[in-house]
């Protein structure tokens, strides 16, 4: 098993090109399922999660090839994939598949709205909480499905007139549920009115991209979404958008170990609560033509306090690698998580490298300490394990980061874009 090696100390100098965003490319691939004709999606990430959603759409019968590369486009910046399912192969999902990727269960919304009728296995809770699935289900309830659970899978058939328009109301803010309601609901007849709809940019990524492919969808980035069904969708060219994560995340590395660089290609309005929360911690954030400038040169880190919310709430996907960077805050920083209810697995990690972290309920109480030091570590999940390496690029001496696979799910050519930036850091393949 891969594991990467970061001798901690260096300043990050340099540009880093931002990647498409993981959390938008697997919802959108999904949407390929919904027509006969090809979806082509430009900028999607070279990550471990869309190789294995590439197995579980080809399951469904999705043909897919990677497209020429188009110009300005390197080894780093995404791949160009067109997806066509001609005909649906099979409407089953089974646990082998959907276990190893939890997004893989919004099958379920096109499958039954393009084949009347679909099996998916339930998710897995993972490591970061129970991650239930009612709400998804209630969508498609709502729409007409009759909905049963037998045997860990759902089964969701559609009448034989088809799926019907209706108002739905989510009671909690669901990003996951949102992409269901939109993509069955593009093909039902009659209109659907979703009230308290997620508002993150992936949703709207989403909707635009149905809409080039012939829906007639309203209002995505805004509380109520008013989509009208229609008879058939067709193919389309989409660009992913880039990745408010990946960007959170190096622009957190910068404000922890110093220096100056260019997130290439971010984009501000992304992640605004994140980049003002950087702001409060003392680093100096810059919008510029070709990106989002980090920089932090001589000032301390000062301890902020953040509550992660729905969007445009600070993203419970940045908490993790805020954390790391407040173990080296002047004072005490209060963090709380308010999405996942389980989702502090790195605050162990974090204190084998010196951390000082204290839990209470919800809340994370991290108490800065003027130095950290390397130590051999490991998370159970994608962006606690980026937290441990923004860790070890400040930590003293040497930091092993164990179960590199997680990375791999989430952060294109990681230790390329960090390392030409002055990061020690490499992998070391196979090794134990
Ligand atoms: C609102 C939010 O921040 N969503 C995050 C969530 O999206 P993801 O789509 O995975 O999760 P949801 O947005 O659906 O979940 C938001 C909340 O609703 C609850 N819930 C969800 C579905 C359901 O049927 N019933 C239910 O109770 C969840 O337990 C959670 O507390 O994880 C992703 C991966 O970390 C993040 O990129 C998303 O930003
Ligand atoms: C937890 C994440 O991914 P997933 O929802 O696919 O588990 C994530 O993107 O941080």
């Amino acid at each position: 098993m891969d594991r990467i090696r970061i001798t901690g100390g260096s300043e990050l100098n340099g540009v880093i090109p931002i990647s498409g965003a993981k959390n938008a490319a697997l919802p959108l691939m999904i949407a390929s399922l919904l027509t006969d004709e090809t979806l082509e999606l430009h900028n999607v990430p070279r990550l471990a999660d869309v190789q294995q959603l590439l197995r579980i759409l080809s399951n469904h019968g999705v043909d897919h090839g990677i497209a020429g590369k188009r110009p300005g486009q390197t080894a780093e910046t995404g791949q160009s994939i067109r997806l066509r399912a001609r005909s649906v192969i099979d409407t089953t999902a089974p646990y082998e598949l959907v276990s190893k990727m939890r997004a893989s269960f919004w099958v379920l919304a096109p499958l039954v709205a393009r084949m009347g009728s679909a099996r998916v296995s339930l998710p897995g809770g993972c490591a970061i909480g129970t991650r239930p699935v009612d709400l998804l289900l209630m969508v498609m309830e709502k729409l007409g499905a009759k909905v049963d659970i037998e045997g860990g899978y759902v089964l969701a058939r559609a009448p034989t007139s088809g799926l019907k328009g209706a108002e739905i109301n989510f009671s909690k803010v669901t990003v996951g549920g949102t992409h269901t309601a939109l993509m069955a609901a593009a093909l039902a007849d009659g209109t659907t009115v979703i009230d308290n709809a997620a508002r993150e940019p992936e949703v709207v990524d989403l909707a635009e991209c149905l809409n080039a492919m012939g829906a007639k969808i309203a209002g995505a980035g805004q509380s109520r979404i008013v989509v009208e069904g229609v008879a058939k969708l067709g193919g389309a060219s989409h660009t992913v958008l880039p990745d408010r994560i990946e960007t959170g995340t190096y622009a957190m590395a910068v404000a922890m170990t110093g220096g100056d660089v260019l997130l290439e290609g971010a984009r501000p309005v992304l992640l605004q609560s994140a980049l003002d929360v950087l702001g409060q911690s003392g680093t100096e954030v810059t919008a510029t033509n070709e990106g989002i400038r980090v920089r932090r040169n001589g000032h301390g880190i000062a301890a902020v306090d953040v509550t992660t919310e729905p969007f445009p709430g600070f993203p419970t996907d940045l908490q993790a690698q805020l954390m790391a960077l407040m173990t080296r805050g002047k004072g005490t920083s209060r963090i709380r998580e308010t999405i996942f209810e389980n989702r502090f697995m790195h605050v162990q990690e974090l204190a084998r490298l010196g951390a000082r972290i204290r839990l209470d309920g919800d809340i994370a109480f991290v108490d800065g300490v003027s130095k950290l030091t390397g130590a051999p570590v490991m998370a159970t999940d994608l962006r606690a394990s980026v937290s441990l390496v923004i860790a070890a690029l400040a930590a003293e001496g040497e930091t092993t980061v164990n179960r590199v696979y997680h990375l791999d799910r989430g952060f294109e050519a990681l230790e390329a874009k960090l390392g030409r930036c002055g990061a020690q850091i490499e992998r070391l393949s196979g090794e134990h």
